[in-house]
């Protein structure tokens, strides 16, 4: 089972990578690598086993994370309707967004940053998202607020960018 020792920090090139594609249908290396990302996933939400292991709560976990240089990550998180999105994707990307923004409130972390960062991250509120499932099914997900941010967020991952990026830098005061 994964664990927070699999999971690479900042400083590890593959977080400043653009990941590759995985080529379809996947291997079965691939599928079992991102079942185990869901499995982490899962059992870091778990108070026991996350307890009993020493995982760091996530909602989300991308392949760059792991070292793993392509285009596949993992999200589970429930939304304020506790509707569940439990996925493992290959190749995701947005197809469509909204012009409107959100953001977390309280701001984002990330399992790769060991350090508390403050500053909103502007995220699409609404964004559609296709990609491969584990059962090699394509899916075009319509997603929003929570659900919404956490994909981007993994997205980001694989594009080799640190949602830090995103905290707009305030220009000193000029007067
Ligand atoms: O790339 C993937 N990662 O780095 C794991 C991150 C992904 C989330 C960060 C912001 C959006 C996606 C993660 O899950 N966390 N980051 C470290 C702190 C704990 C945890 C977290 O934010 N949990 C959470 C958030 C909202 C509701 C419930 N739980
Ligand atoms: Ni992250």
């Amino acid at each position: 089972m994964l664990t927070m020792k699999d999971i690479v920090r900042e400083g590890h090139p593959a977080l400043r990578q653009v990941a590759e594609e995985v080529l379809l249908p996947p291997s079965d290396e691939d599928k079992e690598t991102l079942r185990q990302m869901l499995e982490f996933l899962k059992n870091s939400q778990d108070p026991e086993i996350a307890e009993q292991y020493e995982l760091r709560s996530g909602v989300g976990l991308a392949a760059p994370q792991l070292g793993i240089n392509k285009r596949m990550f993992a999200v589970h998180v429930t939304d304020d309707k506790d509707n569940l999105y439990s996925y493992g994707l290959f190749n995701p990307k947005i197809t469509r967004h909204s012009v409107e923004t959100t953001h977390l409130e309280g701001g984002e972390g990330c399992l790769s940053v060991d350090r508390d960062i403050p500053g909103d991250v502007p995220r699409y509120k609404r964004i559609t998202l296709e990609g491969t499932t584990l059962e090699n099914e394509k899916v075009r997900l319509r997603l929003r607020e929570l659900p919404a941010i956490v994909f981007q967020h993994e997205l980001d991952h694989l594009n080799g960018i640190m949602f830090y990026d995103r905290i707009e830098d305030y220009a000193p005061e000029t007067d």
